[in-house]
């Protein structure tokens, strides 16, 4: 078993990784002082839940919990404000009460809207995550929970805390390549933000992550839930430091809401904006060398590194100025230094930006 804990002072909670735990969810939930009296609700999607929902239904039926579901469709366009409402209706109909807990079983889909489900119940009421794609290392810690607009990701959410969370190695041999690929870009970007030897290791071993060998995977997961912790229990709120956990979003975000929710995977959408912050650092001044090196890690992963042509680069543009992180008239980027280290970098001039979208549909060969 391996256990990462989120230090949060009063809203504290381990993260459990190993293999078989959906099986002992009862036993966790008891642990965790979750009442037995009032029902939980289990949120997951279609995709998810013929796989591992009745496992877990019988497990909780079995250690005496009363449990109703709500089952989502698959992808980015259940984060919204209409599938928000089938899910709380579902809770109002099961009968939750404010010593109710919400489950999350499934990846940052069901993970985002489930904590803003529970974050907005009666104002607020337990959560637990149980994570079943690797993305979801990153997702299921931090207590960011949201919803989108149809104009902008996540503009609509909360911090809310789960009590814990549970993941279950097994649960990943389901997941298709494409989610395979598409979550381990949040694991390379732990490591581009904050450990270089991290970011080589998962380099040396993109074999065995993308076949998902579990002792590899176990891994790869404590460590990028370690390096995330770490950041979230220094600024749960992103009040500074936090922001550097959205490296690549700035543009990714903004891929994301114009290409259409769904079209790119947000670790895609990701691994493009990964891209191109290290393309702004070049044209900042700085050492090509870390562009050349960001590009050969996404690369290895098979992750995409450019915008496809039917992007319109005054629409991406226009999504940015949407971001959260757009203040006082300036987007704000995560830039790299080094492998291993960025700023939080706020005066980048407009045009800067525009000619790096426009590089990047030529794969960056114009400034290296
Ligand atoms: N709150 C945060 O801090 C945070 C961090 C990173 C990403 N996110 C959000 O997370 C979302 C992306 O998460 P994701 O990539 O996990 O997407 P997702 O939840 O859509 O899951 C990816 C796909 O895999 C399927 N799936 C999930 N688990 C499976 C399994 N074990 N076997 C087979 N299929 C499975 C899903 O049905 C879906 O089709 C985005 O909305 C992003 O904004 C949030
Ligand atoms: O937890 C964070 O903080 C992150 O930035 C993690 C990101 O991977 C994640 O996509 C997050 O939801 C983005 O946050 P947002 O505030 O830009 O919506
Ligand atoms: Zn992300």
């Amino acid at each position: 078993m391996r256990t990462v804990q989120v230090e949060l002072g009063e809203r504290s909670y381990p993260i459990y990784i190993d293999s078989g735990l959906l099986g002992q969810a009862g036993t966790y939930l008891e642990q965790h002082g979750l009442t037995k009296k009032s029902p939980l609700l289990i949120v997951t999607d279609d995709h998810v839940a013929p796989h591992y929902l009745g496992k877990l239904e019988a497990q909780l039926q079995d250690h005496g919990y009363t449990t109703v579901s709500a089952i989502v469709k698959s992808g980015e366009a259940s984060k919204s404000l209409s599938v928000f409402e089938d899910v709380m209706t579902v809770a109002i109909k099961g009968g939750l009460d404010r010593s109710s807990a919400v489950l999350a079983l499934g990846g940052g889909v069901v993970g985002d809207l489930a904590g803003f489900v529970a974050a907005s119940y009666m104002r607020g009421i337990k959560f637990v995550q149980i994570p079943t794609t690797i993305l979801a290392h990153d997702s299921s810690v931090g207590g960011k929970v949201a919803i989108n607009h149809p104009l902008a990701k996540n503009m609509i959410g909360a911090f809310h805390q789960p009590e814990f969370v549970l993941y279950d190695l097994e649960t990943l041999q389901s997941l298709p390549p494409r989610d395979v690929s598409a979550g381990l870009s949040e694991m390379i970007k732990h490591g581009l933000i904050q450990d270089a030897d991290f970011a080589k290791w998962c380099k040396e071993h993109a074999q065995q992550l993308l076949a998902l060998d579990a002792e590899t995977l176990g891994y790869g997961l404590e460590r990028g839930c370690s390096i995330k912790a770490h950041v979230v229990s220094q600024d749960e709120r992103e009040g500074g430091l936090r922001a550097i956990l959205n490296l690549g979003h700035t543009i990714g975000h903004a891929i994301e809401a114009v290409a259409g929710y769904g079209e790119f995977l947000h670790g895609e959408a990701i691994s493009v904006g990964m891209a191109g912050s290290a393309l702004l650092a070049v044209k900042m001044g700085r050492d090509a060398s870390v562009y050349e090196e960001t590009m050969a890690l996404l690369q290895a992963f098979h992750l995409p590194t450019t915008l496809p042509a039917y992007l319109n680069v005054d629409e991406i543009m226009a999504a940015m100025m949407h971001d959260k992180k757009f203040k006082e008239g300036f987007m704000v980027f995560i830039i790299p230094d080094a492998i291993g280290a960025v700023s939080i970098v706020s005066d980048i001039p407009e045009q800067d930006v525009r000619d790096v979208l426009e590089q990047l549909r030529d794969g960056g060969e114009a400034i290296v």
